[in-house]
């Protein structure tokens, strides 16, 4: 499983609780990560294999989805923070679009990440 992850600054103790709870499946894919988030999860959690592109506001967002568009993403789990307007919001909304045109799962919010992450550990036995 090819797997991107991202969170806004007040989502990072989020997405790192929220890795913590499914490190062993974690461990087991393909990791994508913005700088920032990726660092967090592997500094925190050892995810030492989880690759690490650009900050979000420097272009990581598109970097994710310009993989994503080419088939090389099985699915994003990008919590945002709905509450707090960001310098790169056209990035962030390109990034959930391409999602949309390829028909890739994407969860933007802690329940929907917990779910999709439950179904993928639950297929991958
Ligand atoms: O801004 C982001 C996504 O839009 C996240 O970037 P960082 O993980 O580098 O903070």
């Amino acid at each position: 499983m090819r797997l991107a992850l991202i969170a806004h600054d007040h989502k990072k103790d989020a997405m790192v609780a929220l890795a913590a709870e499914f490190a062993d499946f974690l461990q087991r894919c393909e990791l994508i990560a913005t700088g920032t988030t990726g660092g967090r999860l592997r500094d925190e959690l050892g995810l030492s294999r989880v690759h690490c592109v650009l900050s979000g506001p420097l272009g990581g967002d598109l970097q994710i989805g310009a993989r994503l568009a080419v088939g090389e993403l099985d699915g994003v789990i990008f919590l945002r923070d709905p509450m707090t307007p960001q310098p790169h919001e056209p990035d962030i909304n390109a990034l959930v679009r391409a999602c949309d045109v390829h028909d890739v799962p994407c969860a933007t919010n802690v329940s929907g990440a917990r779910l999709m992450l439950a179904a993928w550990a639950a297929k991958m036995g």
